[in-house]
């Protein structure tokens, strides 16, 4: 379990200062989150991992998925740490098999996600990966996606969170974490409907 000074995670400070945010990428006024700097350093991406399978393990989670791209930098590892199987929940026209779409507004865009049918069964307990939630339109997508799989339970996890961004009321009302928050710590919301 966690070391901890004065009830905070000590490695949280490290999580948080180890993400680069870069004005104005890619479009003027956006400030980028870049991950790819907290990956340059192996104790701290160890931690993020760690994290996350500390408090998710011996939860009878039988499926984490991760959202493309940079949920599959931290899906697989946090799946095998809880013992768990990933889902890729991939952008359009990359599955083989039969998909699922959800369609979804960005930041900066609109996307899709889109997961194989048969990947995920009624009454699984199932975890949602990603790096960040900014808007949260991404995660909202993910829950639509998986919301008619009558699913157990889900969560929705982040390593940071964009502060100065409103989320989504849908997010307000999932149960997510982001290590790196307002606060620059860990933020919990829970509720049972998304
Ligand atoms: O909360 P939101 O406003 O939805 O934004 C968060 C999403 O945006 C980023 O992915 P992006 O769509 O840029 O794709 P990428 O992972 O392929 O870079 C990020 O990895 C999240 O998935
Ligand atoms: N501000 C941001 N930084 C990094 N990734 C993002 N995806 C959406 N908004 C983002």
């Amino acid at each position: 379990m966690l070391e901890e000074e004065n009830g905070v995670d000590p490695r949280l400070q490290a999580i948080s200062a180890a993400i680069r945010v870069v004005p104005h990428f890619p479009k003027p006024g956006i400030m980028f989150n870049d991950i790819t700097t907290l990956l340059l350093r192996p104790k701290v991406f160890k931690d993020v991992v760690e994290i996350f399978v500390d408090r998710y393990r011996d939860m009878g989670i039988s499926a984490v998925a991760g959202i493309e791209a940079r949920g599959f930098i931290f899906g697989p590892s946090i799946a095998l740490g809880i013992g768990a199987k990933f889902i890729p929940l991939r952008k359009p026209k990359k599955l083989p098999g039969e998909v699922i779409s959800e369609a979804y507004v960005l930041e900066y865009g609109t996307d899709c996600l889109e997961m194989h049918v048969g990947a995920v069964h009624p009454g699984e307990r199932v975890l949602v990966i990603d790096d960040l939630v900014a808007t949260g339109g991404t995660l909202c997508a993910a829950i639509r996606l998986l919301g008619p799989m009558q699913i157990e339970w889900k969560a929705c996890l982040c390593t940071c969170r964009v502060p100065s961004l409103e989320l989504q009321n849908q997010v307000n009302l999932c149960q997510y974490s982001a290590v790196r928050s307002l606060q620059a710590n860990v933020a919990t919301k829970s509720s049972t409907h998304c």
